[in-house]
């Protein structure tokens, strides 16, 4: 039996308890700080398991202590970026979080699986990783599953052709300097740059860059939720069947990439010990060039922090 906690039952946090329930791992932790929240939404979900055919055990609480033990814990606690803000912008509020969260995370589940989601997001993994004192391979972030998620979804309407057909490849930083791969990208194992003229990729690309902002606009306040939950159950399902998925991850670098000491998307192996394993990628110069950019970003983030 599987227990997996999320701490953070706000939008995206409850939205992945709903997707995990489905997926029977036993029992499911949900916290927040806001009182009788996650108990009241941890109980909306236990009785939709009547309905949707689900035994999936599932509390809320305002106390860590119930994430003991815990084999996966899944990080989304913090505030969400508003129209006009970068997700830079939520640094300052999300670290002192994600910092106290962890100390939590590390004392009462020691030896979990941590898949951190919150913004910025290769920072916040990185003081995800620093305050539980994990090893790097053990702590990770989501966000190349949603980008490449949006890519496909882009390219398949463009295409007017199926999203399940769709396998595509977002690396570096989750923001503006995120980087699309069009030549690891393809349609039922056809290249994208076969199928569609550049100028049309490079309108998708820019799309996929800019897929969480659209959001953000439109939404008013708060963002995107539905996809990311989508994406973060899709790597915790890697984990808790140990089923070796090769997926982008925020993955803490050691030289791949030409880079050391930061969180940064790559493609990975995924299984129950966490990242496998790092895949380094032949890359044109420009999207080298971009990739540079986007980990001075996350440095200088880093450097900015005060833990
Ligand atoms: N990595 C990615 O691709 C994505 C990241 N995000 C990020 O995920 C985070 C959460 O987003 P939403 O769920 O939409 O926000 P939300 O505002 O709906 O939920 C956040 C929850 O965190 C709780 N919280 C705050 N401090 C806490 C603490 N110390 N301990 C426990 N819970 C605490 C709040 O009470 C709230 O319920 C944001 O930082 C957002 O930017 C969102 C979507 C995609
Ligand atoms: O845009 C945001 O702030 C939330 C996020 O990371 C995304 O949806 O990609």
């Amino acid at each position: 039996m599987v227990k997996i906690s999320v701490i953070g039952a706000g939008n995206v946090g409850s939205t992945t308890v709903q997707r995990l329930a489905e997926l029977e791992p036993g029992e499911i932790v949900m916290t927040d700080i806001v009182e009788g929240m996650p108990q009241g939404k941890a109980l909306d979900l236990m009785q939709a398991g009547a309905i949707n055919g689900y035994d999936t055990r599932i509390t809320g609480t305002n106390d860590y202590a119930d994430i003991a033990n815990s084999d996966l814990v899944i990080i989304t606690a913090g505030i969400a970026r508003k129209p006009g803000m970068s997700r830079e912008d939520l640094i300052k509020t999300n670290s002192k979080i994600i910092g106290d969260v962890a100390g939590n995370i590390a004392k009462y589940a020691p030896n979990s699986i941590v898949i951190n989601v919150t913004n910025p997001l290769d920072i916040i993994t990185y003081v995800a990783m620093k305050a539980t004192g994990f090893d790097p391979e053990k702590v990770f972030g989501m966000s190349g599953v949603l980008d490449a998620g949006r890519f496909a979804s882009f390219i398949a309407e463009e295409l007017k052709c199926s999203k399940r057909d769709v396998e595509a490849m977002v690396i570096g930083g989750h923001g503006d300097l995120m980087v699309p791969l069009p030549q690891y990208t393809t349609v039922s194992g056809i290249p994208l740059p076969e199928l569609l003229p550049e100028k049309t990729i490079d309108r998708l690309v820019e799309r996929t860059v800019n897929g969480g902002a659209e959001i953000v606009e439109l939404l008013k306040q708060g963002s995107a939720f539905y996809a990311p939950s989508a994406a973060i159950v899709r790597m915790a399902e890697a984990v808790i069947k140990d089923s070796r998925r090769v997926l982008p991850a925020s993955a803490y670098l050691e030289g791949q990439y030409g880079q050391k000491g930061i969180y940064f998307g790559v493609p990975v192996k995924l299984g129950a010990n966490g990242i496998e394993k790092i895949l380094e990628l032949k890359l044109e110069d420009s999207q080298c060039e971009i990739l540079k950019k986007s980990s001075e970003t996350i440095r200088k983030g880093i450097s900015k922090l005060e833990i």
